[in-house]
């Protein structure tokens, strides 16, 4: 799909990965455990493992930046770049996204990337997160999360930008948009994400709440589309699957971009301003201290 400046970005990051990458071995392939032929082979990269099936057209993709899967600078450019290798690999018609961590399926953005660092950085991290919505919102591919643990904020958004989202049933993880909570404000694009997925009234309640919906009440608003107990999430997600697969590509994809293009490109209009509203708005004083207040109250529930 054309995505003029989102392709630049990757292109940027293929020409010169390591300039983005600090420190990742993008590209390693390894056979999977078990595995023979070239269906069985997994690729990827450190923080994104891609277990591909040649035979069915579906790749499994598997967030491992642990704890929490964080959305790090580098777990965001290893997920564009995988995402884009199986997008231009025709073999492949559909990913089913998911987390290598246990009990968490993504945190969200990475805050350490956004917390005393300065605008230059913040702008480069905001830059690779819209890349990443960009990229998942208009993917040509079928993208079903396979939500295994709790999903705020920037990970909720991952799963929303998916086609199809199925949730494992455990109170703990919840789903939902908490912005507000740390004193921020979901940026107009999260929240039209928001909005097509549920509805204007209930995300103007989420959104002002902060809400974070248990697999029940996600499932009753809309955020989600299954929710499941937890070892049938994988192959609940692969049904929802053989279901979105079984349309023909052109007619589905065609469908999706109308759907989804007005609201993409609002953003592409604007990213510039976008990323300078971001940046000027998280490196206020006051920002940053509500930030790191919200960090070290994180880092302190531990003990
Ligand atoms: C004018 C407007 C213009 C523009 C818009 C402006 C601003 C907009 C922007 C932003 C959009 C933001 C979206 C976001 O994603 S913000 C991030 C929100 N995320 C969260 O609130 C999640 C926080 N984490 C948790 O709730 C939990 O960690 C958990 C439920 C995910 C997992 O719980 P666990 O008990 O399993 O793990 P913990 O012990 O809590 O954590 C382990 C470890 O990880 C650190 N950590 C957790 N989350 C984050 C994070 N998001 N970033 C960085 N680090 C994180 C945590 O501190 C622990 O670290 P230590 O081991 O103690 O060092």
């Amino acid at each position: 799909m054309a995505l003029a400046s989102g392709v630049r970005f990757a292109e940027r990051a293929l020409l010169r990965p390591w300039a983005l990458l600090r420190g990742t071995t993008l590209g390693r392939t390894e056979p999977a455990a078990g595995g023979g032929g070239d269906g069985a082979r997994r690729f990827g990269s450190q923080r994104v493992l891609v277990e591909p099936d040649a035979a069915s057209g579906v790749a499994v993709m598997k967030l491992r930046n642990p704890p929490v899967n964080a959305l790090s600078l580098e777990l965001l450019t290893e997920l564009v770049i995988s995402l884009e290798k199986l997008e231009n690999d025709k073999t492949f018609r559909g990913v089913i996204l998911t987390s290598d961590c246990p009990r968490v399926f993504c945190a969200g953005l990475d805050l350490t990337e956004i917390c005393g660092r300065n605008p230059a950085h913040c702008a480069e991290y905001w830059k690779a997160m819209q890349e990443l919505w960009l990229r998942t919102y208009l993917s040509s591919l079928v993208l079903v999360a396979a939500i295994n643990g709790a999903c705020p904020a920037g990970g909720c958004i991952i799963a929303l930008s998916c086609d199809c989202r199925v949730l494992a049933d455990n109170p703990k993880y919840r789903i939902g948009l908490n912005e507000t909570l740390l004193g921020i404000i979901a940026p107009f694009w999260l929240k039209d994400t928001y909005v097509n997925t549920i509805g204007h009234r209930a995300s103007e309640q989420a959104l002002q709440l902060g809400s974070l919906f248990p697999p029940a009440e996600a499932l009753q608003v809309g955020l989600v589309d299954q929710v499941v107990p937890e070892d049938q999430v994988q192959s609940t997600a692969l049904s929802e699957m053989a279901r979105w697969l079984a349309v023909p590509d052109h007619a589905r994809q065609l469908t999706k971009n109308m759907m989804r293009k007005a609201t993409a490109d609002r953003l592409l209009r604007q990213r510039d301003a976008d990323t300078q509203n971001f940046v000027s708005f998280v490196c206020r004083d006051s920002i940053q201290k509500s930030l790191q207040a919200y960090l070290e109250k994180l880092r302190q529930r531990k003990g």
